[in-house]
C-alpha cells in the first residue's frame, strides 16, 4: 500500500531543543486526519516539515511514497501537496476571481507579473469559475478580497490552496475565529472542497476535530502518541490523561457559558 503521506520516526531539533520526537504517521489516500495536542505540542512545527518549509534533522517524509523530505516547498508543491496558512495569503486590492486565477495560472506554470496578459487563457479561466463555485464565492467573483468578510476571506484561502490541483492538502486551523454558525457551514464546505483528496488539519476546536475528521492524531510533546478514528481516540486513556481529558471538559464548560 503506498500512502497519500507518510512520516517516518520524523525528528526537528531547534538548538539543543528536539521539538519533534521520532513522529511516525501514515496517512491513506482520501482520508480526513485532524491534529490535536496541547499548545507547543509541535503540531505547526509538523505542518512546516510536511510542506519544506523545515528540513527534518532525521528520519523521513514521504509523498505517495516518494521522499520529499529536505525538498523545497515549490518542489513539494509541485508534487502534489498544498497548504494554507493561520495567516492571510490573499491580494486585498484584487477581486475574489483575479486571486484565484493568479493561483490557477501559477499552478500551470505562469508567473504573477504574466496574469493581465492572459485574461483571456480559456482553460485558468474555466478551472478559476469551477473553484469560485466549490468555494461559493462565484457570486461575489468581483468582490475585492479586502472587503469579504472573515469567514468569506478563509474560503478564499481554500479556493487559493486547491487551485493547482494538489490531492494533498494542509489546512491550518481552517475555522479559527468564526461564530459557530459559520463554522458549521465552513466545515461542510471542506468536506465538499476536499472530497477524494487526502486532508490533513491542525485544529484546536474539538467540535470541528469530530465533525471533519475520519481519523485523529494525538500530537505530545513531539510524538504522535495516538493515531485514530475519533470514537476510539475519545475512549483512549492515554490520550484523556495526555490532553483530551482536560480539553473537552473546558470546551463544554465554555459551551454551557456561551
Ligand atoms: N523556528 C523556531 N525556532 C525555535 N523554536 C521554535 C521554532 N518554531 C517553533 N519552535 C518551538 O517549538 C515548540 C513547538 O511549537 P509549535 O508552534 O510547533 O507548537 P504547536 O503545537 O503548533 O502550538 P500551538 O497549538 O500553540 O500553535 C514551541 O516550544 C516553539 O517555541
Amino acid at each position: 500500500m503506498t500512502y497519500a503521506l507518510e512520516l517516518r520516526n520524523v525528528r526537528k531539533s531547534f538548538g539543543r531543543t528536539e521539538i519533534i520526537r521520532g513522529a511516525t504517521l501514515q496517512v491513506q489516500p482520501g482520508e480526513r486526519v485532524a491534529i490535536i495536542g496541547p499548545n507547543g505540542a509541535g503540531k505547526s512545527t509538523l505542518f512546516n516539515l510536511i510542506s519544506g518549509r523545515f528540513e527534518p534533522t532525521g528520519g523521513e517524509i514521504l509523498l505517495h511514497g516518494q521522499r520529499i523530505d529536505g525538498r523545497s516547498p515549490y518542489e513539494i508543491n509541485r508534487r502534489g501537496l498544498a497548504r494554507s496558512f493561520q495567516v492571510s495569503n490573499l491580494f486585498n486590492r484584487l477581486s475574489v476571481f483575479e486571486n484565484v486565477r493568479c493561483a490557477v495560472l501559477w499552478s500551470l506554470g505562469y508567473r504573477y507579473a504574466f496574469w493581465k496578459f492572459l485574461a483571456g487563457l480559456q482553460d485558468a479561466n474555466d478551472r478559476t469559475e469551477q473553484i469560485l463555485e466549490m468555494i461559493k464565492l462565484d457570486r461575489k467573483r468581483d468582490v475585492l478580497a479586502m472587503n469579504l468578510t472573515y469567514a468569506e476571506q478563509r474560503a478564499l484561502e481554500i479556493g487559493i490552496t486547491i487551485a493547482g490541483g494538489a490531492n494533498v492538502i494542509l489546512l491550518d486551523e481552517p475555522t479559527a475565529g468564526m461564530s459557530k454558525s459559520e463554522t458549521k457551514r465552513f466545515i461542510q464546505l471542506i468536506r465538499d472542497v476536499t472530497e477524494g483528496k487526502t486532508l490533513l488539519t491542525v485544529e484546536h476546536d474539538m467540535g470541528v476535530v469530530f465533525g471533519l475528521a475520519d481519523k485523529i492524531a494525538v500530537l505530545v510533546y513531539g510524538e504522535v502518541i495516538a493515531f485514530d478514528t475519533p470514537e476510539r481516540v475519545r475512549a483512549d486513556k492515554r490520550v484523556q490523561e495526555a490532553y483530551l481529558g482536560s480539553v473537552l471538559a473546558e470546551q463544554q464548560v465554555a459551551a454551557a457559558g456561551a
